[in-house]
């Protein structure tokens, strides 16, 4: 795979399970989130460098088709067998190598790819970031999501966000309880926020198309400025779109570059939640971005609630694109209560400041992770 005889190869490739406890339990339409699981990665490559990657989903299987589980179990049955022994270096060859020999599994795919990024970037001693085509910004614009479920609480932990300069925009998680009592419990919000925070929702597809049709006007008088994924189907958010002004935001039915582009041709919308892992992985994230900037369709940045080290992937990302007109989300660790790096992520003035140093530009506290580690989940896949 390389012309160069001294190339680095991947002599190891880890996987473990870690479970996290979080501030309150989350509450989305799909379920209710009461800890959070990373599935880390670390890539050992034989000049000595290491890489990490992380895969996270949002309770379990209830939002998509991996898990924690199975993403380590792709990992270390087919992903980690595929690549150990291989030039380390080439990373996007490794990556049409593996895409040949495992279908779909997009989270999986990014965690790896995440590590191995991440592993080049230290030995080049370059950000991830410059691995991307160079970061356009250091500071990203970080929403928080209020998803306590209760509206009383949501606006006493907007206001402590506000106090505190570390979010000023607000997404809501609501499609769990009747339309009704969702556009209320928005307007409440709203209100008691008035000019200092803007106020979105997400409704992961809880609507049907009637009921949207219904909820979506209502929602723009309440002072809603974004809709994300409001329904399931592709078609129905396009045809939502072309019917009201607001904004509506694609989430859920983007997976991966192919998507984004049938989105983009056929039915539309304003906005594309760009995800790293359900893109399958930074490159094809940045492949759904291209498609959204050539189609005039403005970008926002998402997250599955990962931890330190696919938040602070995704934050490499955007802060390359060449637009990100709706800002990011990138605020997963602040949900969880223990800190897993040596150097907190740094969160100030409503933005996340992205790391300057070499690959990720982070460092694991291997107490904190060895603590909260699942028993038993430690598995390595080594070159014979
Ligand atoms: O966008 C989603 O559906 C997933 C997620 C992002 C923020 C949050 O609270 O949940
Ligand atoms: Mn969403």
């Amino acid at each position: 795979m390389s012309i160069d005889s001294n190339y680095p190869v991947i002599e190891r490739v880890e996987t473990r399970i870690v479970d996290l406890p979080t501030i309150r339990p989350h509450r989305l339409s799909v379920g209710t989130m009461q800890s959070q699981s990373l599935m880390l990665l670390q890539v050992i490559c034989s000049d000595g460098v290491t890489g990490l990657g992380e895969g996270t989903t949002i309770a379990g299987m209830a939002y998509g088709h991996e898990s924690p589980e199975t993403m380590k179990q792709t990992v270390d049955t087919y992903l980690a067998p595929a690549i150990v022994g291989k030039d380390a270096t080439r990373i996007q060859a490794l990556m049409t190598h593996v895409g040949k020999l495992v279908k779909m599994n997009h989270f999986a795919k990014s965690a790896l790819e995440t590590a191995l990024l991440d592993a080049h970037g230290k030995r080049l001693g370059v950000p991830l970031s410059e691995l991307l085509g160079g970061r356009r910004r250091d500071r990203l614009p970080v929403a928080w999501t209020l998803a306590s479920g209760n509206t009383a609480q949501d606006i006493d932990e907007a206001e402590k966000m506000l106090a505190l300069r570390r979010h000023n925009v607000f997404k809501l998680k609501i499609g769990a309880k009747a339309i009704k009592t969702d556009i209320q419990h928005v307007a409440d919000i709203k209100k008691a926020l008035g000019d200092r925070a803007a106020v979105r929702v997400d409704i992961n597809m809880a609507w049907s198309e009637t009921q949207a049709a219904w909820g979506i006007p209502a929602l723009a008088d309440a002072g809603c400025e974004l809709v994300e994924q409001p329904v399931a189907s592709a078609a129905a958010l396009g045809r939502l779109m072309r019917r009201f002004s607001i904004p509506l935001m694609a989430d859920e039915v983007l997976q991966g570059p192919e998507s984004a582009f049938a989105i983009a041709k056929e039915s539309g919308s304003d906005v594309f939640a760009v995800k790293i892992e359900q893109s399958g992985g930074l490159f094809a994230a940045q492949r759904v971005a291209a498609i959204a900037d050539a189609a005039g369709i403005e970008l926002y940045g998402g997250t599955m609630l990962e931890g330190a080290v696919s938040t602070i992937a995704s934050a490499h990302l955007f802060a390359s694109f060449a637009n990100l007109q709706w800002g990011t989300e990138l605020f997963g660790p602040l949900l969880i209560t223990e800190e897993i790096l040596t150097q907190p992520l740094e969160y100030s003035d409503f933005e996340l400041t992205v790391p300057t140093g070499p690959g990720l530009g982070i460092t694991l506290n291997d107490a904190q992770v060895q603590r909260f580690t699942r028993p038993g989940s430690i598995h390595h896949v080594t070159r014979s």
